[in-house]
């Protein structure tokens, strides 16, 4: 099996691309061992923090920010980084070409409960001149790599430099990461959904109404039955789609009117759609190719409606239809 280091020269991805990928995957492998001490090593819970977005920070979700940003610093391939965690960018080297934009612990809410967590990251190039927010504001189809590490019952991760997207598994004993899968592939069609049911009374009407047709099943226009699944980490419910197809949604809604939209489109959203798009899927946010989108802001976020190619197109032929006549579903 291929090591992570023999795929990217075989990719001839070129030298500080490789260098910076391979830190982001060692410190991935630090983060999983710091995930898999759990209480053992006192680093579940919350702390008294709060990031920039008002969300309560995590003992983890501070630590793995930290690890991080340390290795990005030691790289020498970055100029600047930007993380959910982190109230501004960070100026890291001079000299780097790259800017790197991270989740580093997606999920969190997961983590007191021992269940799925990962690390999400995209690469961009960084633009002369001097690092500025305005540095980061590229649209996705700039990224140079994206990727997320899973840490579950194995460690993964899930890589694409825009050649497809390949899968690797860390050797529990060599500590390696080994290829597993050399073009992961989302089937085009599924009758798996995902997304928080809790919101349901809070969503726009077009999703109202898609889902509301998915959960007919064979008596409803769709003719089929639908499985639901949800994980509540954007990183599991993704490896889960391009494991075996499935569409995955974070619908714009209205229950804090200061926040239509929960995910964020630099961390989470961006390297997301690329590693979908790569594997044959597509991402929007309902009226919108997410990778096309230009941010005004580095901690922007947005709907995301992912996965399978004919089922996305379904839930989008839902939008920007007139639903002024359409019974409310509330
Ligand atoms: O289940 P909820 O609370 O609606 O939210 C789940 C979503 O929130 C997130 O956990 C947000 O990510 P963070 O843990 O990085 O804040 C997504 O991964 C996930 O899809
Ligand atoms: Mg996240
Ligand atoms: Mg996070």
């Amino acid at each position: 099996m291929q090591t992570l280091t023999q795929h990217l020269t075989s990719q001839a991805v070129n030298d500080s691309l490789s260098q910076l990928i391979l830190t982001l995957a060692d410190t991935s492998k630090a983060i999983s061992h710091a995930v898999r001490h759990g209480a053992l090593a006192g680093v579940l819970g919350a702390t008294e923090q709060e990031n920039v977005q008002g969300e309560t920070q995590k003992k983890l979700d501070i630590i793995t920010n930290d690890m991080l940003k340390d290795a990005l610093k030691a790289d020498g391939t970055v100029r600047g980084l930007a993380s959910e965690e982190e109230d501004h960018v960070v100026e890291v080297s001079k000299g780097g070409q790259y800017l790197v934009c991270f989740d580093p612990l997606d999920g969190s809410s997961n983590i007191d409960i021992n269940s799925l967590v990962g690390t999400i990251f995209s690469v961009l190039p960084a633009p002369a001149g001097e690092l500025t927010e305005t540095s980061f504001l590229q649209s996705g189809r700039a990224q140079l790599a994206a990727g997320y590490v899973l840490y579950g019952p194995s460690t993964m991760l899930a890589l694409t430099t825009g050649q497809g997207v390949q899968l690797f598994t860390l050797h529990p004993e060599t500590n390696e990461f080994l290829l597993t899968d050399a073009a992961m592939s989302i089937s085009p069609d599924t009758a798996e959904f995902a997304i928080n049911m809790s919101n349901q009374r809070f969503w726009e009407a077009p999703m109202q109404t898609y889902i509301a047709d998915l959960l007919l099943g064979k008596i409803g226009p769709r003719e089929k039955s639908f499985n639901m699944r949800w994980i509540a980490a954007m990183v599991g419910d993704v490896h889960r789609v391009l494991s075996r197809g499935g569409i995955f949604t974070y619908p714009t809604d209205n229950k804090d009117a200061k926040k239509p939209y929960k995910l964020r489109l630099m961390y989470e959203a961006n390297p997301m759609a690329f590693l979908v798009e790569q594997a044959g899927g597509k991402a929007s946010t309902g009226y919108e190719t997410i990778l096309d989108i230009i941010p005004t802001q580095i901690h922007q976020r947005v709907a995301v409606i992912l996965g399978s190619s004919n089922e996305v197109d379904a839930c989008l032929s839902y939008h920007g239809l007139d639903y002024s006549e359409e019974p409310n579903l509330d």
